[in-house]
């Protein structure tokens, strides 16, 4: 017997990520190749806006999914929420050249504590929340607060697209695969200053930290590259990432919903003070997934540098916070 239509909500749906995560969804890469998914998209009351999406939703109809099963067009997010089982929310400004994400804090958060509000007032009580739009963590963070009468843990920040970087890095540095990867992470914000940590990385069944066997490399050349790997597409494409961060998107709540078999993943999540973590920081910490629930993996040591690197994610992110504590 075929499943139930689960509900899956998107921000930002006429945008650039939108165009590149819609097709991706519907087709079943996100949920799995037997599960159909109704799509609510959002997007600001704004006659361009709500024609490019009209757009889309045509394409979408002329692709003929047999998943999807039902497309919605919103321009309010208590609409848009109603009943979601998953809400990923995209829609915010992206940054241009010369810009930090945390520049876009000021004009991107308001969106948060509206969406958050909404989404505690309409969404299924399970709904898994993934915050795309920057900065991600801190807007995950203002949504979460925003939302007192859902679980707390339902609301994420991706920093899967840091993971799937350094992964890359890490094979073109090893010559080894990329799919032969294990136990990557990213600690931290979504920012220049996160730390992609492959002490514990293995690639196929090799040490990677022994394989490299270079911590001037890793910490001028690959701490680097990841974190301002962003700014770098920017500065070549004249846009920000699209196509890669709707990829980790899927791979976020792919892996969220159906499991990682005891592989490591990297997501943003609020702390419960692991690893010194103050709680309800959204912060990268390395999970395995079972069950369409998350767990973070206990017990690393951290190293004097790597502790240092911690501490500097960790101030920007308390700082952020600090700024929008006039709209929590
Ligand atoms: N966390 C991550 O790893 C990454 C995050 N991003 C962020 O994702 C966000 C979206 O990027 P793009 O799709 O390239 O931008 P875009 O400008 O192409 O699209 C954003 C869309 O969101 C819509 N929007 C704005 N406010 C909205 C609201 N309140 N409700 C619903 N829709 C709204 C806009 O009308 C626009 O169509 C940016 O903030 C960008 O910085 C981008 C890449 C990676
Ligand atoms: O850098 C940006 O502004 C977009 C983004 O978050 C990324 O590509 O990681």
């Amino acid at each position: 017997m075929s499943k139930k239509p689960v509900r899956v909500a998107v921000t930002g749906a006429a945008g650039q990520i939108g165009y590149a995560l819609l097709f991706r969804i519907a087709s079943g890469e996100m949920l799995g190749k037997d599960q159909p998914v109704i799509l609510q998209l959002l997007e600001i009351p704004d006659e361009k806006a709500q024609n490019a999406l009209k757009g889309v939703i045509m394409e979408l109809e002329d692709c003929a999914f047999p998943l999807l099963a039902g497309i919605e067009a919103h321009s309010d997010a208590e609409s848009a929420f109603k009943n979601t089982d998953y809400a990923i929310l995209v829609g915010a400004r992206p940054r241009g050249p010369g810009m930090e994400r945390k520049d876009l804090l000021s004009a991107n958060a308001q969106i948060f504590t509206v969406q958050g509000k909404a989404l505690n007032k309409v969404a299924s009580r399970n709904v898994k929340v993934l915050v795309v739009g920057n900065p991600a963590n801190t807007n995950a963070y203002i949504a979460m607060k925003s939302a007192p009468d859902l679980p707390r843990e339902n609301f994420t920040a991706m920093l899967r697209l840091d993971h799937n970087r350094a992964a890359s890095q890490i094979a073109a540095k090893t010559g080894g695969t990329v799919g032969g990867i294990e136990k990557l992470t990213v600690w931290g914000n979504h920012s220049p200053t996160m730390y992609a940590d492959y002490r514990f990385a293995t690639i196929d069944g090799k040490n990677v930290k022994e394989a490299i066997n270079d911590d001037v490399w890793n910490r001028d050349t690959f701490l680097p590259t990841v974190g301002k790997r962003g700014a770098a597409i920017i500065a070549a494409r004249g846009l920000s990432s699209a196509a890669s961060a709707a990829n980790a998107a899927i791979d976020h709540m792919r892996d969220w919903a159906l499991g990682t078999n005891g592989k490591w993943v990297t997501m943003g999540i609020p702390s419960n003070g692991e690893y010194g973590i103050p709680k309800d920081v959204i912060f990268g910490f390395p999970v395995t997934t079972e069950n369409g629930k998350y767990k973070i993996v206990e017990g690393l040591p951290i190293d004097a540098f790597s502790q240092e690197r911690i501490d500097l994610t960790l101030k920007e992110l308390t700082e952020e916070q600090d700024g929008v504590k006039h709209l929590l």
